[in-house]
């Protein structure tokens, strides 16, 4: 069962709804992405499965505008204004050797108006920490980033995602690191989307999790959709069997090669 959502807070502004007509995504020979026709309702915690490599993370990075796609995307904010939009990539790298706190990676996500080897600004430091404090990770504000372990990187991810607070939120499997106590947070960080109406695209392998924090779902196969259905779907053997019994990779378009004659 999905969880009932919460009625929202007041002055909050609610996050947009989107739309993809036609979408298409092809890179070198590789199909990755086919004929989307897609919508995510304003507001909604939109979870989207699939097996690896059925073309997941490259639709959340189409819709950010990162990849050269064909077709149409579309985001209808309610407010005449932009909000502001947060994203969780599925990782990032970060070199042992480079002297880059975690205060000063949250400060380059804030776009705070000055070079960082000037400091940051006394109320963007008490920011950061607030955002850090949410996750359990202020402690760790002066650790630099290439020591932190995979979990706590993640954390800091989801520190980041909190700041400027956002309408609409993209989580590319933001669990995936983390322990127990990391899941905690992350389903009351959730909650707190919920609240404030803020739209949430969140790719994830766990599928009981989806069943149970997310509003609808949506299951990719080989970079097609294949179906929008309620979370409770996803206790259907059937449906499962049908989207993960496919192989993953989306199609090649170069012909394969011809076996050579004896
Ligand atoms: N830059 C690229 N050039 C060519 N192919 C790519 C590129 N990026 C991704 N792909 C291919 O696109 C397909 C979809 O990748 P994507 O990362 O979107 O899958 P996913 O569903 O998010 O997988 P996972 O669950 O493993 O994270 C994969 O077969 C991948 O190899």
């Amino acid at each position: 069962m999905s969880a009932a959502p919460a009625s929202p807070g007041p002055g909050f502004i609610p996050g947009p709804a989107l739309r993809l007509q036609g979408v298409n995504l092809q890179l070198g020979a590789t199909r990755i992405l086919q004929d989307m026709d897609w919508q995510v309702n304003a507001g909604e915690i939109h979870a989207l499965v699939g097996p690896n490599g059925c073309g997941k993370s490259s639709l959340m990075k189409t819709v950010l505008g990162m990849m050269p796609h064909t077709g149409q995307i579309t985001l209808h904010w309610p407010l005449p204004a932009p909000g502001v939009l947060a994203y969780v990539p599925q990782a990032i790298e970060a070199d042992r050797t480079l002297p880059m706190t975690v205060q000063d990676f949250m400060g380059c996500m804030l776009q705070q108006q000055r070079p960082l080897y000037l400091g940051l600004r006394r109320a963007v430091r008490e920011r950061i920490l607030q955002g850090l404090e949410r996750v359990g990770m202020a402690h760790k504000a002066s650790r630099r980033m290439g020591d932190l372990s995979g979990g706590e990187r993640q954390r800091v991810l989801l520190a980041q995602s909190l700041l400027p607070p956002a309408q609409f939120v993209l989580l590319d499997e933001p669990m995936a690191a983390l322990d127990r106590a990391g899941m905690q947070v992350f389903e009351s960080l959730l909650a707190q989307w919920r609240q404030s109406r803020a739209t949430v695209l969140w790719v994830e392998h766990d599928l009981a999790a989806v069943r149970r924090l997310a509003d609808r779902v949506t299951a990719l196969s080989r970079g097609r959709l294949l179906w929008t259905r309620e979370p409770a779907a996803l206790g259907d053997a059937d449906m499962l069997l049908q989207l993960f019994a496919h192989t993953a990779s989306p199609e090649n378009t170069r012909p394969e090669p011809q076996q050579e004659a004896a």
